[in-house]
């Protein structure tokens, strides 16, 4: 199989004449945790959106494993084992942890209600459920109402939920945006942690995570790919800095 798992190849998504996302080629490597990041404007969640087939592009292409997957329709993406987190609006917050982690999978599964309601396939159910917080570090939390978590830890169940569905490409909106130092380190950890046997295509503005954890970087400009490569290469293009005039150009380098 090809070391690439997804690609774009010229996509294009156009507002009314204004070009958010233009001609960008991208190469996501299988096993890899590539970054999407730039200023604010740049064209990163119009892309994740064109990615999961929210948004139909206005021109080009989206390969998924080498099938051409511009037309698909987001239900057959998740099927495909392209899965995107999406922030905490995906967990129900009056539902405990446990609970949460449950309907992840049981939309994996795509079994019937009734099924699940025999005792032994509730129980199947339950296990599976707390390896998953085990996965991520959230056994302590399996009974407690997730309205009732951290934030932070309300973003590692968000990971979780979305391991449930089995992705072969997770694609990650922003998993340490609002968080502390040390949850900023929790998350971090983690996402590292399950990429062990994943691909993983994350938005992130967080220098320090990109610079610590990320194989490949991608920076979009005004919806145009400015630069790629490793963080050493693109935290030393000099267009890449220029980009990121400002409190961001700070952070840029002080991630070195
Ligand atoms: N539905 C839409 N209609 C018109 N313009 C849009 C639409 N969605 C996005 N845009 C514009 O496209 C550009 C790119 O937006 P996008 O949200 O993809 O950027 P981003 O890189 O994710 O930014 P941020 O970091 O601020 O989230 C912006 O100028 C935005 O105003």
């Amino acid at each position: 199989m090809s070391s690439v798992i997804l690609e774009t190849r010229n996509l294009t998504k156009e507002f009314k004449g204004f070009t958010a996302v233009n001609g960008v080629s991208l190469q996501v490597q299988r096993g890899h945790i590539h970054a999407l990041i730039g200023p604010n404007g740049a064209g990163k969640t119009t892309c994740f959106n064109l990615l999961t087939k929210f948004l139909v592009p206005t021109s080009g292409q989206i390969l998924f494993n080498g099938n051409d997957i511009t037309a698909a329709k987001p239900a057959q993406i998740a099927r495909m084992g392209v899965i995107r987190s999406f922030q905490i609006s995906a967990v129900f917050p009056h539902l405990t942890v446990l609970q949460n982690v449950r309907i992840g999978l049981q939309r994996q599964l795509g079994t019937s209600f009734n099924f699940w309601q025999s005792e032994r396939s509730l129980s199947q159910l339950n296990g599976r459920a707390m390896e998953l917080l085990a996965e991520v570090d959230l056994t302590e939390f399996a009974d407690t109402v997730t309205v009732d978590m951290p934030y932070g830890r309300k973003r590692a169940l968000e990971i979780a939920t979305t391991l449930a569905m089995e992705p072969e490409l997770m694609l990650l909106d922003e998993p340490t945006q609002g968080m502390g130092h040390e949850d900023v380190h929790r998350v971090t950890e983690l996402i590292k942690k399950v990429s062990v046997g994943r691909t993983i295509l994350m938005v992130e503005h967080n220098m320090k995570v990109v610079s610590g954890i990320c194989d490949k970087i991608s920076v979009l400009q005004r919806g145009a790919m400015l630069a790629e490569g490793s963080y050493a290469e693109v935290s030393s293009n000099a267009q890449v800095m220029e980009a990121y005039m400002g409190s961001e150009a700070a952070v840029l380098e002080g991630a070195h």
